[in-house]
């Protein structure tokens, strides 16, 4: 009979908690803002929600606030919290807890300080084949809003 004990790396995908990442979902009227992944990091070249891992200690909403600060130069105010998605990619799983949000009537507008990429992008025109894949239950949940 074989080996039947995983590897270290198995224990840790199938076992490890999830890590916890926050992400905006930044409406302007029927636009929404894209942020492209630059080379270099996890899923380079792809699509997402501004924002990121939260730190230890952190709140979500303090975390989303930092992160878009840090990416985008940007404040929003919030406008719903939406249900998180627990996501398995292969190297461990993300739990994102995404937030519907608009910008603060003062915040300069976003720019790329850490993507590639910025778009505004029609609601309609979001789910395309580049989308990091988390973000697809995301839109699901995006597209039953009002
Ligand atoms: N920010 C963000 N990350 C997403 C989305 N969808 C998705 O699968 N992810 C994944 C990509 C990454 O594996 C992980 C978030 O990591 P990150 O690299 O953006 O986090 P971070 O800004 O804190 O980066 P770092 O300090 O680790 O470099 O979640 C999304 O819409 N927004």
């Amino acid at each position: 009979m074989g080996n039947l004990r995983p590897t270290s790396a198995k224990i840790m995908s199938v076992s490890a908690a999830p890590i916890d990442v926050v992400c905006a979902i930044i409406r302007r009227g029927d636009q929404i803002l894209l942020a492209q992944r630059p080379p270099g990091k996890s899923l380079a070249g792809m699509w997402e929600f501004p924002g990121g891992k939260i730190d230890p200690g952190e709140t979500a909403e303090e975390a989303l606030h930092r992160e878009l600060m840090e990416e985008l130069g940007c404040q929003v105010v919030i406008l719903a919290v939406g249900p998180p998605v627990v996501h398995a990619y292969e190297w461990g799983r993300i739990c994102l807890h995404p937030f519907l949000c608009e910008l603060a009537s003062a915040s300069p507008k976003p720019t790329a300080h850490e993507h590639s990429e910025l778009a505004w992008v029609f609601k309609k025109n979001i789910l395309c084949p580049d989308l990091a894949p988390a973000d697809v239950a995301v839109v699901a949940w995006v597209e039953n809003l009002a």
